[in-house]
């Protein structure tokens, strides 16, 4: 997967260069490229916002150096079209299932504003021949969007093939398809068996999978039913079997 970042703080992309993210970037598994904005800013002070038309507070980032950067990308891209991910707090919710989605992508364009946003006029013109998604990671505004890109990244990122050690672990998370489907992961052990007088649960120790697997699944229905009550509403009562409903 190809994933170019249009920003005026490439910089804040340091964080792709370690851990997993730094790893399949090596293993070529990932092909990250990185863009300055103010390199297709051509004033003298590289200007890239200006206030807004209709007034308000804040300023928008101009079009003209927006439009060249990404016409710059898009010529040098491995061909076709990138999907572009532009992140706001007015986009649409970026879920588990919305990362699976990008993950099957071959080429990500993601394009972070700062200030109050991007002249809409930039996406308009590119969503008439191009996926362009506006997508938000929580109704909470940041200073930009490159943090925002960091997350996408990530989650997109360990979804790839070869990238996650166990691929199992994926499969396991919290919100991935299938039984775990919007349930929250319930708590997890390690060794040693006691600490500070705590012992882990007998269950796991017991080495009978189909009741662990069970305990696992009660953990996991408890947590969600704690921190994430709405999502039990989500789960297909066909889903639930009749001790499920007991937890
Ligand atoms: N929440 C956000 N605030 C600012 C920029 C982008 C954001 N987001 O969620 O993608």
């Amino acid at each position: 997967m190809r994933i170019d970042v249009i920003s005026i703080f490439p910089e804040y992309f340091a964080p792709l260069d370690v851990s997993l993210i730094g790893k399949a970037r090596e293993r070529g598994i990932l092909d990250v490229h990185l863009h300055q904005l103010r390199d297709w800013a051509h004033d003298v002070h590289r200007t890239v916002d200006d206030t807004p038309y209709g007034g308000g507070p804040g300023m928008v980032m101009k079009p003209e150096p927006w439009g060249e950067a990404i016409d710059t990308v898009l010529a040098a891209g491995p061909g076709a079209q990138p999907r572009i991910i532009v992140p706001t707090p007015s986009g649409v919710p970026f879920t588990q299932k919305l990362a699976m989605e990008y993950a099957r992508e071959p080429w990500l364009l993601f394009t972070p504003a700062r200030y109050e946003g991007i002249d809409s006029r930039v996406m308009a013109e590119y969503g008439s021949r191009m996926r362009v998604d506006e997508v938000s990671i929580g109704d909470y505004v940041l200073a930009g969007g490159e943090v925002a890109v960091l997350v996408m990244v990530e989650a997109v990122g360990r979804l790839l093939p070869g990238v996650l050690g166990n691929a199992h672990s994926a499969v396991d998370d919290s919100f991935a398809p299938g039984a775990m489907e919007n349930l929250l992961e319930g708590p997890v052990h390690t060794k040693p068996p006691e600490w500070r007088g705590r012992e882990v649960p007998e269950i796991l120790l017991s080495g009978h999978h189909g009741k662990i697997a069970r305990w696992r699944r009660d953990e996991a229905l408890r947590r969600t039913a704690k921190n994430r009550p709405e999502l039990l509403s989500t789960l297909d009562p066909e889903s639930l079997d009749k001790h499920d409903r007991q937890v």
